[in-house]
C-alpha cells in the first residue's frame, strides 16, 4: 500500500498534466510539505468532467491522445451541430492555408487581396493578420506609423464581437477577479504592444484544411515547457521552463465549460466554502456591436482543468496576453495565452485578472511586486 502510494505521489509531481500534453508538467515544492495540488487534468475544455478527467498516472506518450480529447468535447458541446451558424465563414483551403501577408516594408503585415478572397481564416477581430510565419500572435506595435493597414482590413464584425468581457473568480477566497476588454486599441505605455487583446479567428470544424494549418495555432495543447511551483505568499505558480519568445501561444484557459446557471451554482458552493480545494471559474462575456452580450462563456478549472490554472495575477498586466480565439464554426470561443514580450527560462508566468478594485469585506492582498501593483487582487461580486 505504501509502495503504491509513493509510486503515485511520485507520478504526479513528474507530470500534473498526467500525460496529456506534449511534455511533462513537473510539479516542485521546496516550501512547505505539499507534494502537489490536487485536481484532475484535461487538456482543452470539456463539458462533463467525469467523462474526460484521465485518471492519474496514464502512460506519459498518450498525449497523442489530445487531438482526440479536444474532438470528443467540441463533439459533445454541440459546436460542430451548431455549425450551421457560422460554417460559411470556414475556409476552402487544400491541405494547409497559406498566410495572407504582406510586408510592406514597414514592418506592418496586412491582408493582400488575392489571399483575402480565398482564406477568411487567421485574422484578428481588426482585420489584421493573427498570426506571422513563425506562428507568433502578430503583437500591434504602436511604434509602426507607416501604411495605413485599415484599408485592407476585412470587415470581421460578422465574425467577431469588438468588445468582450472577462471575469476570473476565484472562490478559494470568495473573490471574483474581473476585467473588461474593449475593441483592439494601442496601449499609451512604452511597451509597443497593443493592451486589449485581440479576438482571433482561426481555422476550424468549418474549415477543410488540415490539422497542421499554419492557423490552427492554439488547437495542439500545451506549447512551451513550463513547471508548477510553491511560492510563499502566492500558492502555486506556473514558471517557464524554457525561453519562451515574445507572440509565442502557450496555452488555453482549459476546464468544464458549465451553463450560467450551473456556474451559479458551483460559486455558490465554492464562497460557503464546501470544498476542499480552491476554485479557479473563469467567466467570459462576449458582445456585440451593439453592446448586447451574445455569448456567456463559463470556465471552471477548479477540479478539472489544465496548467493555466495555477498562473498567478500581476498588476502590471504581467507576460502573458489573454485572447479570444473562435475556431470557424465553433460558437464557443476559448481563451489562449500568447507570452506579451520575451520570456526567459525560470520566470514566471502571469497576466493580470482585471482592473484595480474589491468587494468589501473580500479584499484580498496582492503579492505581484510589481511597481504597478494596486496592493489588493482585483474583484467584484458574483
Ligand atoms: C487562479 S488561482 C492561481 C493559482 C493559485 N496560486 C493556486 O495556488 O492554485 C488564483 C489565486 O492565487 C492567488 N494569487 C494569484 N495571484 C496573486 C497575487 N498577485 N497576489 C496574491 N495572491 C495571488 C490568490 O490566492 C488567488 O485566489
Amino acid at each position: 500500500m505504501a509502495t503504491a502510494v509513493r509510486n503515485l505521489t511520485h507520478r504526479r509531481m513528474a507530470d500534473a498534466a498526467q500525460g496529456l500534453e506534449r511534455w511533462p508538467v513537473p510539479v516542485r515544492n521546496d516550501l512547505d510539505s505539499l507534494r502537489y495540488p490536487w485536481f484532475q487534468y484535461t487538456p482543452s475544455c470539456c463539458r462533463n468532467a467525469s467523462r474526460y478527467a484521465h485518471p492519474w498516472g496514464v502512460e506519459s506518450d498518450s498525449c497523442t491522445e489530445h487531438g482526440s480529447v479536444m474532438r470528443r468535447c467540441q463533439e459533445d458541446l454541440g459546436i460542430y451541430p451548431f455549425s450551421g451558424v457560422l460554417s460559411s465563414v470556414g475556409c476552402r483551403c487544400a491541405d494547409r492555408c497559406v498566410l495572407a501577408q504582406q510586408n510592406h516594408g514597414d514592418g506592418k503585415h496586412v491582408i493582400s487581396d488575392d489571399t483575402n478572397s480565398t482564406c477568411a481564416c487567421g485574422f484578428t477581430s481588426d482585420g489584421v493578420n493573427a498570426y506571422t510565419h513563425e506562428s507568433k500572435m502578430q503583437l500591434v506595435d504602436k511604434r509602426s506609423n507607416g501604411t495605413d493597414a485599415s484599408k485592407n482590413r476585412i470587415d470581421s464584425k460578422s465574425i467577431f464581437s469588438n468588445e468582450v468581457s472577462l471575469k476570473a473568480n476565484d472562490a478559494s477566497e470568495n473573490m471574483t477577479f474581473w476585467t473588461e476588454w474593449k475593441s483592439l486599441e494601442l496601449s499609451d505605455d512604452d511597451s509597443g504592444v497593443n493592451e486589449e487583446p485581440p479576438l482571433v479567428l482561426e481555422c476550424g470544424g468549418a474549415c477543410i484544411c488540415s490539422a497542421d494549418c499554419c492557423h490552427r495555432v492554439t488547437q495542439q495543447g500545451l506549447s512551451a515547457r513550463v513547471v508548477v511551483t510553491r511560492q510563499r505568499f502566492t500558492g502555486w505558480g506556473l514558471h517557464a521552463a524554457q525561453h519562451i519568445s515574445k507572440g509565442s501561444f502557450v496555452c488555453e484557459y482549459a476546464g468544464e465549460l458549465l451553463t450560467t446557471v450551473q456556474s451559479r451554482e458551483r460559486q455558490s458552493l465554492y464562497d460557503a466554502g464546501n470544498t476542499s480545494c480552491g476554485s479557479a471559474l473563469l467567466v467570459v462575456r462576449e458582445y456585440m456591436p451593439s453592446g448586447e452580450a451574445c455569448v456567456r462563456i463559463n470556465v471552471d478549472a477548479t477540479k478539472v482543468g489544465n496548467v493555466a490554472r495555477f498562473i498567478n495575477h500581476a498588476c502590471d498586466g504581467g507576460n502573458l496576453l489573454p485572447c479570444l480565439v473562435r475556431a470557424s464554426g465553433s460558437v464557443i470561443p476559448r481563451l489562449a495565452l500568447f507570452a506579451r514580450q520575451d520570456i526567459h527560462d525560470g520566470e514566471e508566468l502571469r497576466y493580470s485578472y482585471g482592473s484595480c478594485g474589491g468587494v468589501a469585506g473580500k479584499v484580498l492582498p496582492c503579492y505581484c511586486g510589481t511597481p504597478a501593483c494596486f496592493g489588493t487582487l482585483p474583484s467584484e461580486s458574483t
